[in-house]
């Protein structure tokens, strides 16, 4: 683990990747699913990860979280000083994954119970979530009640709940159809807004992608890097990698190359 650097460039960057590359399996059967990629996700970014099914997003994305280690590279969160936690970096999956026998606003409530937050003040938190992301309605239902875009929209509000500094989306769309995933889109949007968090969404859809700010074209696990858009014309698609952060070391690093 490195010490916290003096590089001010790094203050407001969340989440930093340093060559940070994923194989699965050994020898013959070896798949590496993200090549090195160096990027950062700053505070405020509104990023899509766009690329084909197998092109390494959702990994990418596992790594930025913190959900699995480098097999090489570094992951950082500067802004953090510390690894990140499901409190700093929520994420929605591409299912849902409510738990079908709480309600939904026990679902919601369930990430803050578990990380020592008082039942009472879980729900409160719960429930505020749910009436931002317009199912305050359904809090006492049970998943199963639900539609795929109500699922998807209590899975948001499950790490709205969590107030986390960055909203990882993985293909939050990719299960419903286009006018509902629009508005689960919006959701993100809003929510990001609301938290002054940064949003990563990963996805196939360019529908979708030009949602965002950027985008961070992947092709066979690697970042594509693009020739940023004319200011005038919309948003950056180029990931940044910014040379001058590698004058210091991130504040906190996992997963570095044995
Ligand atoms: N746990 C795992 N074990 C073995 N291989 C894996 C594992 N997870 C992903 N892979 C492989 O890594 C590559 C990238 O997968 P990943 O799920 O990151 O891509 P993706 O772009 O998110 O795809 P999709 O859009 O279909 O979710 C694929 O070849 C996949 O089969």
């Amino acid at each position: 683990m490195n010490a916290p650097g003096p590089d001010t460039t790094l203050v407001d960057t969340l989440i930093d990747c340093r060559e940070a590359a994923r194989t699965y399996g050994r020898g013959e059967n070896a798949v590496v699913a993200v090549h090195g990629a160096t990027c950062q996700v700053r505070s405020g970014d509104r990023i899509a990860i766009m690329g084909p099914s197998g092109s390494g997003k959702s990994t990418l994305l596992h790594l930025m979280a913190g959900l699995e280690r480098p097999t090489s590279g570094k992951i950082g969160w500067p802004a953090l000083g510390r690894p990140a936690t499901a409190r700093d970096i929520g994420v929605v999956f591409q299912s849902p994954s409510l738990i079908p026998a709480l309600d939904v606003v026990e679902n919601a409530a369930l990430p803050l119970v578990l990380s020592g937050t008082s039942e009472s003040e879980a729900r409160r938190r719960a429930l505020s979530a749910l009436d931002a992301v317009g199912v305050a309605d359904l809090a006492d239902k049970l998943p199963e009640e639900l539609s795929g875009g109500q699922a998807q929209r209590v899975a948001v509000a499950r790490v709205l709940a969590l107030r986390p500094r960055v909203v990882l989306a993985d293909e939050p769309t990719g299960a419903l159809d286009r006018a509902t995933g629009r508005h689960v889109v919006d959701v993100l949007l809003d929510t990001a807004a609301e938290l002054g968090a940064a949003l990563v969404v990963t996805t196939h859809d360019s529908t979708v992608g030009e949602r965002l700010t950027e985008r961070w074209p992947m092709h066979e696990g690697r970042l594509v890097a693009t020739a940023p858009a004319p200011a005038a014309s919309g948003p950056r698609t180029a990931p940044r990698a910014r040379p001058n952060a590698t004058r210091g070391e991130t504040s906190e690093t996992r997963g570095e190359t044995s």
